[in-house]
C-alpha cells in the first residue's frame, strides 16, 4: 500500500515539475513579447492614489501623471511648502489633490494621517506609491549616525508603516496597487553610498516578500510594482558621474522620462521595472560573475568611483545637513 502511495506521489511530483517548466517558458515568452507589444494600460480614473515624498522631483511628477490619468491624488511630504506646490500643479491640470504634511519616519503620524485621509476622502486609498527617499551623501566614516539612521527610516522603515496603514483595506476589497520606488542601487551597489544601498536593498527585499505573500494568499486584486531607476536628474545625486564613454550609453535620466517609464509599468501591472532597460545587465552580471570580475568591470566603467564627485560637492554637504 505504502509503495503504491509513494509511486503516486512521485507521479504527481513529475507532473508538477512538467507544469512548472511549461509555465516558466510561458512567462519568459510573455514578458519578452510585452517588451515589444505593449499590453493595454488599466484605467485608473476611479483610484485614490497616495504618493509619499510628493513635494520632490519624482513625487511631484508622479502626482501629475496619475492626475492626467484621472486619478485623485493624496500628497504626503515632510515639506509642506513643496507639497502644496505639487497640489497646485495637479489642480491646474484639473485633477483632485489633497496635501498633508507627514514625516513618514514617524509611524504614529503615518497611522493617524492615514485615518485622516480616509475620513477626508470618504473612501480608502487604492494605490500607494512609496516614493519618499533620502541619502546621507557623506563618506560613511565622516557621516553622523543620525544621517545613516534617517536613510533607513525614510527609505525602508517608512514602507512598513504606510503598507500596514493601507494594505488591510486593499485586501478587504481585493483591489489595490503597491508601488515601491526603490533604485538600481537596491539591486547592485557602488562605493560611498552604504546607507543608501542598505536601505534600497532592504526596500527591494521588503517589496518582494510582500509580493510573494500576496501571491501565496492568492490576493489577485492587489498588484505590486517595484521601480528601480538609474540616476535621475532631480539633483538628489548631483555630481554622480561614470566614465564619459560609458555615459554615452547610459546618460542620467530626465525625471519626466523616468516617471513615464514607471507609469507604463504600473498601468500594465508589471511587477518589476528597471529604468533604463540596460540596467538589467549589471544585475545579471553581478549575479553571474565572480566578485573580482565585477570589480574590474566597475573600474573599467568608472562606476567604482562614480559617487566621489557627488560625495565631495560642498553644496551637497550644506543642503544635506
Ligand atoms: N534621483 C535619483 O537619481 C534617483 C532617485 N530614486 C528614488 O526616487 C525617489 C524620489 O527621489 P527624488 O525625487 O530624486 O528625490 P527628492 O529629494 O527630489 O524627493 C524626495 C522627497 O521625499 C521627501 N522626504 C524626505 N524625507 C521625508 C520624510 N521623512 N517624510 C516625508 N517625505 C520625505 C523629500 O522632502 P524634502 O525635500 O523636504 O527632503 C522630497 O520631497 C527616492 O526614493 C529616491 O531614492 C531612485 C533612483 C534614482
Ligand atoms: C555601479 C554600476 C554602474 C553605475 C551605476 C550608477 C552610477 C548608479 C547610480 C544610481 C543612483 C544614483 C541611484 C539613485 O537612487 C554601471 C555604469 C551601470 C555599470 C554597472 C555597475
Amino acid at each position: 500500500h505504502s509503495g503504491h502511495l509513494r509511486s503516486t506521489n512521485r507521479m504527481i511530483f513529475l507532473m508538477d515539475l512538467q507544469m512548472m517548466l511549461l509555465d516558466v517558458i510561458y512567462f519568459i515568452l510573455r514578458s519578452s513579447l510585452r517588451a515589444v507589444l505593449r499590453p493595454r494600460t488599466k484605467p485608473i480614473d476611479g483610484e485614490l492614489v497616495l504618493i509619499t515624498g510628493a513635494g520632490g522631483g519624482l513625487g511631484r511628477l508622479f502626482a501629475q501623471e496619475f492626475a492626467k490619468h484621472g486619478a485623485e491624488v493624496v500628497l504626503w511630504d515632510v515639506d509642506g511648502g513643496s507639497n502644496e506646490q505639487t497640489a497646485k500643479l495637479v489642480r491646474r491640470l484639473g485633477g483632485k489633490a489633497q496635501a498633508y504634511t507627514v514625516d513618514v519616519t514617524n509611524k504614529e503620524e503615518v497611522y493617524r494621517c492615514a485615518q485622516l485621509v480616509r475620513q477626508d476622502a470618504g473612501r480608502d486609498v487604492t494605490m500607494l506609491v512609496n516614493n519618499a527617499g533620502v541619502v546621507a551623501g557623506k563618506r560613511m566614516l565622516d557621516c553622523p549616525d543620525e544621517l545613516m539612521e534617517r536613510t533607513m527610516k525614510v527609505n525602508c522603515h517608512a514602507l512598513f508603516w504606510t503598507v500596514k496603514a493601507f494594505l488591510p483595506q486593499m485586501k478587504a476589497q481585493n483591489h489595490g496597487h503597491i508601488v515601491t520606488i526603490a533604485s538600481v542601487l537596491g539591486l547592485f551597489s557602488t562605493a560611498c553610498v552604504e546607507d543608501y544601498c542598505a536601505s534600497k536593498f532592504a526596500a527591494v527585499g521588503f517589496h518582494e516578500s510582500l509580493a510573494h505573500e500576496l501571491l501565496a494568499e492568492e490576493v489577485k486584486g492587489v498588484k505590486t510594482t517595484l521601480v528601480c531607476p538609474y540616476i535621475v536628474n532631480t539633483g538628489m545625486f548631483e555630481g554622480c558621474k561614470i566614465r564619459e564613454e560609458v555615459e554615452v550609453l547610459l546618460p542620467p535620466l530626465e525625471p519626466q522620462y523616468c516617471v513615464e517609464q514607471a507609469m507604463n509599468a504600473i498601468l500594465v501591472d508589471q511587477p518589476l521595472v528597471c529604468i533604463p532597460r540596460l540596467t538589467y545587465l549589471p544585475v545579471i552580471s553581478r549575479a553571474l560573475l565572480p566578485w573580482e570580475a565585477n570589480v574590474v568591470t566597475y573600474r573599467f566603467m568608472g562606476s567604482d568611483k562614480c559617487m566621489y564627485p557627488f560625495i565631495d560637492t560642498t553644496s551637497g554637504q550644506e543642503s544635506r545637513q
